[in-house]
C-alpha cells in the first residue's frame, strides 16, 4: 500500500536575515490528521518557520506546497498572509496572547470570521440594509463560534471579556479562535507556554482531539516536553536553523544529535557515561 500524499510539503526552504542563516535547506512532510513537532533550543528558526509557512516572510529560497482537498495544490510561498489563512486555510496563533481583550470570548470568535461576513455585506451595503445572504451568514458565523466553544468547553464564558478570564483559558480562546477560519492545517507557537501543569495537560487532550476526532493537521511548537513528547505523532528537530533529526518522539528523545543540541556537547558525553556505569552496575548485579 502507498502512503498517502503529504498534506504540506517542504522543500528546500531557506530564510536569510543578511549575513544569518535563521532556515538552512529545511526539508520536511506534514501528515494530514496529524501532529507534527518543531522542537529545537532557543533560537534554532522554529518562529522564522512558521513565519515562511504563513506568509509573514518571503522565504529567500524553496517552496511550501499544500495539497488543499478542494483546491488542488497551492503554493504558500508566493502566498499572502491573508491567502494562506483564508484560500489555504493555513492559520496559525502567536507565541503572545493576541486577543481583544475589552471584547469577549464570543466576539473574539465572530471577528475572526470577519473576511466571510464582509463578502457577505458585499463590503457593507448588504450589510447596512440587514440582506437576507448577510443574515445568514450572520447566524453561520455566530453557530460556528458557539459550537467550538461548546466543544472546547468555553461555552460558560461566551459573555466574558476575554482579557478578564485566566491565562490558561485565554490560550485555548486563541485555538477556537483560530479554529472559527476551519484550518486544514493548524500552526500553534509555544500554546503551552505560561500553563501550569493541569492546563498543560487539558491541552493535551484538546490537541489529541483536533487531530484524532475533528481531522485537523498540527504544526506544533514547542518548549514544554511534557506536551510535545505526549502529543506528536512525528518530531522535527531543528538547531541553528537546519534539521538535525525526524523521527517518533521515542526515536527523537534517544537521537545523540538532539541531545548534543540540547545540553552540549560535554554534558552530553558526561550522560552517556552515567548511562554506561548505570549498564554496567545492572550487568555485574545480574553476575551475582
Ligand atoms: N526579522 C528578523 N530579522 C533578523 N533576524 C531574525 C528575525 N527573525 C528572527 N531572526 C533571527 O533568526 C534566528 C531564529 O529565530 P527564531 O525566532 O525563528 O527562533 P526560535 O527557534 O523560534 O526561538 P525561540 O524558541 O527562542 O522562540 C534567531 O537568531 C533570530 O534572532
Amino acid at each position: 500500500m502507498t502512503a498517502p500524499a503529504p498534506l504540506l510539503s517542504v522543500e528546500h526552504l531557506t530564510m536569510r536575515f543578511g549575513g544569518l542563516l535563521a532556515i538552512d535547506d529545511l526539508s520536511l512532510d506534514v501528515a494530514a490528521r496529524k501532529i507534527t513537532g518543531v522542537i529545537g533550543p532557543n533560537g534554532a528558526g522554529k518562529t522564522t518557520f512558521f513565519n515562511c509557512l504563513t506568509g509573514f516572510y518571503k522565504p529567500t529560497i524553496g517552496s511550501v506546497r499544500l495539497n488543499h482537498p478542494q483546491r488542488g495544490v497551492l503554493r504558500l510561498e508566493a502566498l499572502a498572509s491573508h491567502q494562506v489563512a483564508r484560500s489555504a486555510q493555513v492559520v496559525r496563533t502567536f507565541q503572545n496572547i493576541r486577543l481583544f481583550p475589552q471584547m469577549t470570548v464570543l466576539e473574539n470568535l465572530i471577528v475572526a470570521q470577519h473576511n466571510a461576513l464582509q463578502h457577505a455585506s458585499r463590503f457593507s451595503l448588504a450589510g447596512l440594509l440587514g440582506l437576507p445572504a448577510y443574515r445568514r451568514a450572520e447566524a453561520a458565523a455566530m453557530a460556528k463560534a458557539v459550537g467550538w466553544l461548546e466543544r472546547l468547553k468555553l461555552i460558560e464564558k461566551a459573555d466574558t471579556p476575554a482579557g478578564a478570564l485566566p491565562y490558561g483559558m485565554q490560550r485555548r480562546i486563541e485555538i477556537a479562535r483560530a479554529l472559527c477560519v476551519d484550518p486544514l492545517l493548524l500552526c500553534l507557537d509555544e500554546p503551552a507556554a505560561g500553563l501550569n501543569p493541569r492546563e498543560s495537560a487539558e491541552l493535551n487532550e484538546l490537541l489529541k482531539h483536533l487531530s484524532r476526532d475533528e481531522g485537523i493537521a498540527i504544526l506544533l511548537i514547542e518548549h514544554d516536553m511534557s506536551v510535545v513528547m505526549n502529543v506528536s505523532d512525528h518530531l522535527c528537530v531543528l538547531n541553528y536553523g537546519r534539521k538535525i533529526a525526524e523521527g517518533t518522539p521515542a526515536q527523537i528523545q534517544k537521537d545523540p544529535n538532539v541531545i548534543k543540541a540540547y545540553l552540549g556537547e560535554e554534558d552530553a558525553d558526561e550522560m552517556r557515561a552515567d548511562e554506561l556505569r548505570a549498564d554496567e552496575a545492572i550487568d555485574q548485579e545480574a553476575v551475582r
